[in-house]
């Protein structure tokens, strides 16, 4: 069949919209049609070229929203009409990952998801006979995508595609990394770097638990009016601050229990660790940090205590867990709808782009 999809040709370059030849689902394997797609930050990481796993020409997104067109041959949990989102961190329930209990990072199809493949080593997109590569495993910038079905959380029909694709992933990381990685404690002070998509889903979670100090820190501060409508109490704009570390560690009687680093920036890692407590205060790094980048610290900041953490999709199972946060937006539980502050068609996908870097906007969905 054809899909309607934003190519992305090389690094550094526009997406254009084309017309894409796409297979249909194999042993296993689920055909999708997209109805919504946020643009995360990671996609634009992507894109710059900065990502030692960017691939190109290839079809990014991995924050969608959809209904199962068709199923290829063996799929059991899916049919049909049922609504999904797609997942960059699958759930297989059979892989020594999954087995662990340990960690969300199921293994079993990585390696190719890596290489823009699907499990059987080949694309499903192609143009003119020439393959098109797959991003996360997803490809939310097509209008159809084919899935393993291992990648697929089912959720309830009654929930809007616009506004559930966001738990395709910034809303499960900030959320999911406060009660699955952290699992912070009602009382605890906690710190928040970066104020954007994902980070002002990380203060709503800690409001949600019963936080008691929650700072954010952000450069732009525009972010405070709305990280403060979340739950945020106490703001601090690291250009207008002598000591980012020392601020935070006076607000909090010593240090944060939690700290979270939303931005992807080395510097703001190794000031969201120091900013913890003596002894037991962690810092979670939630960020994405490009190519060559590397963390620093003094061992000394370890041996006493503090901890330092990683995050990837907020330690969510997403079959398992997706649902249910699917269940608690529907419940009145999380807010989502604020956060979503504008909306475009696959068209104008590039001005998408561009609002996130002019950090204009929180959340873009892309309606198809
Ligand atoms: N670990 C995971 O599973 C995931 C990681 N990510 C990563 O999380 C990070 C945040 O993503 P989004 O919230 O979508 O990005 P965003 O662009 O919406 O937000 C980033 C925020 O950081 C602020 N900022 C930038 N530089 C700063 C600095 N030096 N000091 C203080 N504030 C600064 C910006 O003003 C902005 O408000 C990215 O690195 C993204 O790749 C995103 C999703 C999942
Ligand atoms: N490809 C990058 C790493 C990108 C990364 O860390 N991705 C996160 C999700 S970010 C979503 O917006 C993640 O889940 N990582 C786990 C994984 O297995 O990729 C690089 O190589 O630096
Ligand atoms: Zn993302
Ligand atoms: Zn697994």
């Amino acid at each position: 069949m054809k899909t309607k999809a934003a190519i992305a040709w090389k690094a550094g370059a526009p997406l254009t919209i084309e017309e894409v030849d796409l297979e249909g689902p194999k042993e296993g394997e689920v055909l999708v049609e997209i109805k919504a797609t946020g643009i995360c930050h990671t996609d634009y990481y992507t894109l710059s070229g900065a990502d030692p796993e960017g691939i190109f020409p290839s079809i990014l997104g991995h924050e969608g929203a959809g209904v199962v067109v068709d199923v290829g041959p063996g799929v059991k949990s899916l049919r049909k009409d049922d609504h999904v989102i797609p997942l960059y961190t699958p759930e297989c329930r059979q892989c020594k990952f999954c087995l662990s209990q340990k960690t969300n990072l199921c293994q079993s199809i990585r390696s190719t998801q890596g290489r823009g493949l699907m499990p059987d080593a080949t694309s499903r997109f192609s143009i003119d006979g020439k393959p098109i590569f797959h991003y996360m495993g997803t490809s939310t910038f097509s209008n159809y995508i084919v899935v393993p079905e291992i990648a697929l959380a089912k959720v309830r029909p009654d929930a809007p595609f616009d506004k559930i694709c966001y738990i395709g992933c910034g809303v499960t990381t900030g959320v999911g990394a406060v009660l699955f990685t952290a699992k912070v404690e009602a009382g605890a002070n906690v710190v928040v770097f970066g104020l954007g998509g994902i980070g002002l889903n990380v203060i709503q979670a800690a409001k949600m638990v019963g936080a008691d100090k929650i700072i954010g820190v952000d450069l732009n501060p525009a972010r405070q009016a709305i990280a403060r409508k979340f739950g945020m109490t106490h703001f601090i704009n690291p250009g207008e601050t002598e000591n980012v570390v020392d601020a935070i560690v006076q607000l909090t009687d010593g240090g944060a229990d939690y700290s979270f680093e939303c931005i992807g920036n080395v510097t703001t890692m190794r000031q969201s660790l120091e900013c913890c407590h003596k002894g037991w205060g962690q810092s979670i790094i939630i960020g994405v940090a490009a190519a060559g980048q590397e963390i620093s610290t003094r061992p000394f900041q370890l041996v006493t205590g503090r901890v330092w953490k990683g995050s990837a999709f907020g330690g969510a199972r997403g079959r398992t867990d997706v649902p249910k946060i699917v269940d608690w937006y529907m419940e009145g539980k999380l807010n989502i709808d604020d956060l979503i502050t504008h909306r475009l068609p696959l068209e104008r996908i590039n001005e998408g782009f561009d609002l996130m870097k002019s950090g204009e906007s929180i959340r873009s969905v892309v309606l198809y």
